[in-house]
């Protein structure tokens, strides 16, 4: 019997480019949301953006303002929500702001519309939530939003280090569909073409315009955000974040554990990226041209500019596939020798 199925969850409306905020009333009502929204933002976006919303909405809409994500901003949201019969969520920020406001609308079974003030991850566009929670981090499955307004005016305002941090999360795509492919190869995971050629096109479309992409560009702002819309798409058509995700968000969610303070996603998995590059190809591998793809953006290529130590990248390379059930190029686990050496050919440590 023929026993395959997918199911593509992917945004209805995606909307991009110079002042596209001012258009945010229209695509609501193309989505036909009814009532009244609950707004969910933090301080900075309230005052950049979420004002230019309220003003295209019929009623005064409620605000909740959300600074961290915690399971605990998911409930106050959910019950703000519920309190102000809200028909709907709109994000409007950082990915902080997104994922609590898309678990939120996924848990109440309400639209969700994002609108991303900073192209830091893909997880804006995607169907993925994560949440720190004291020592460990939840990777959930959430509804995509319905819709995506990516103003890259207000995007190219943002600190220069969330672009960059955004382009590292695509050029680590790279070593992503590698460890999926492999895993496909030994423990029979099921890989998706489509999904796979997407990621990495996604990838070396963003290095081919890395001369673009340049701190004060609004041109950046736009190459970044189509690849952040690309890479979210090919998670939903895999529906899973394999395409990705792999070995390189696994240390990076590691070092979220181990490490005192936390470096941005993005540029925690680009530089683990150089390592599992050199896992996969060998020193005269491809890790160099990762390495080169980081650099060229002024994305971080060494633990010391993430402001980690040594120490912890090593123990974090060591422990990180036992965080999740996901096979990748760390295998059953690689020797703290190994994982140093990795790290230490590549000049990440
Ligand atoms: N859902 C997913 O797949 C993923 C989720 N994450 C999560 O995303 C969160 C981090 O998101 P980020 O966007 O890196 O940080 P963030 O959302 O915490 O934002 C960082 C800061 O920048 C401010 N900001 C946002 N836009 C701005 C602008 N245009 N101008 C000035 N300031 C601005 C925010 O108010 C905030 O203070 C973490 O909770 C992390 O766990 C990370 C990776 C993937
Ligand atoms: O960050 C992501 C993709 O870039 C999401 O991956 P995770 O499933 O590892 O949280
Ligand atoms: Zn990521």
């Amino acid at each position: 019997m023929f026993e395959k199925r997918s199911w593509i969850r992917l945004p209805r409306n995606v909307v991009i480019g110079h002042g596209v905020i001012e258009e945010t009333g229209q695509m609501l009502s193309e989505l036909h949301l009814s009532g009244t929204p609950l707004i969910v933002t933090s301080s900075t976006p309230k005052v950049i953006a979420t004002d230019r919303v309220t003003e295209q909405l019929a009623s005064d809409p409620p605000v909740e303002l959300v600074e961290t994500a915690r399971f605990s901003s998911v409930e106050h949201v959910i019950e703000r929500a519920q309190a102000e019969s809200a028909g709907y969520l709109l994000g409007i920020g950082g990915g902080t702001v997104i994922d609590v406001a898309k678990m939120a609308a996924d848990e109440l079974g309400v639209g969700f519309v994002s609108v991303p003030t900073a192209a830091s991850h893909d997880g804006i566009v995607s169907g993925r939530g994560s949440i720190p929670e004291g020592t460990t981090r939840h990777s959930v499955a959430a509804d995509p939003p319905l819709g995506v307004i990516a103003d890259t005016a207000i995007i190219a305002e943002a600190p220069w280090k969330y672009t960059t941090a955004g382009c590292a999360d695509i050029i680590s795509n790279y070593t992503a569909v590698r460890d999926w492919q492999l895993a496909a190869r030994l423990k029979n995971a099921e890989y998706s073409e489509y999904a796979g050629a997407l990621s990495r096109m996604t990838a070396e479309m963003l290095v081919g315009n890395a001369d673009s992409i340049n701190q004060g560009l609004e041109d950046s702002a736009w190459i970044v955000m189509k690849a952040l819309v690309s890479s979210g798409v090919a998670m939903s058509i895999a529906d899973s974040s394999r395409p990705a995700s792999g070995a390189e968000h696994l240390i990076s969610h590691q070092l979220d554990r181990i490490a005192e303070d936390t470096a941005l996603h993005g540029h925690q998995v680009g530089v683990a990226s150089i390592t599992t590059e050199y896992l996969h190809s060998g020193q005269d591998g491809n890790w160099q041209n990762v390495h080169d793809a980081l650099s060229n953006i002024g994305a971080p290529t060494t633990v010391a500019e993430l402001g980690h130590s040594a120490e912890d990248f090593t123990e974090a390379m060591t422990t990180a596939h036992e965080i999740r059930d996901r096979y990748t190029i760390l295998g059953n686990g690689v020797s703290e020798a190994a994982a140093r050496e990795a790290a230490r050919v590549t000049g990440v440590i």
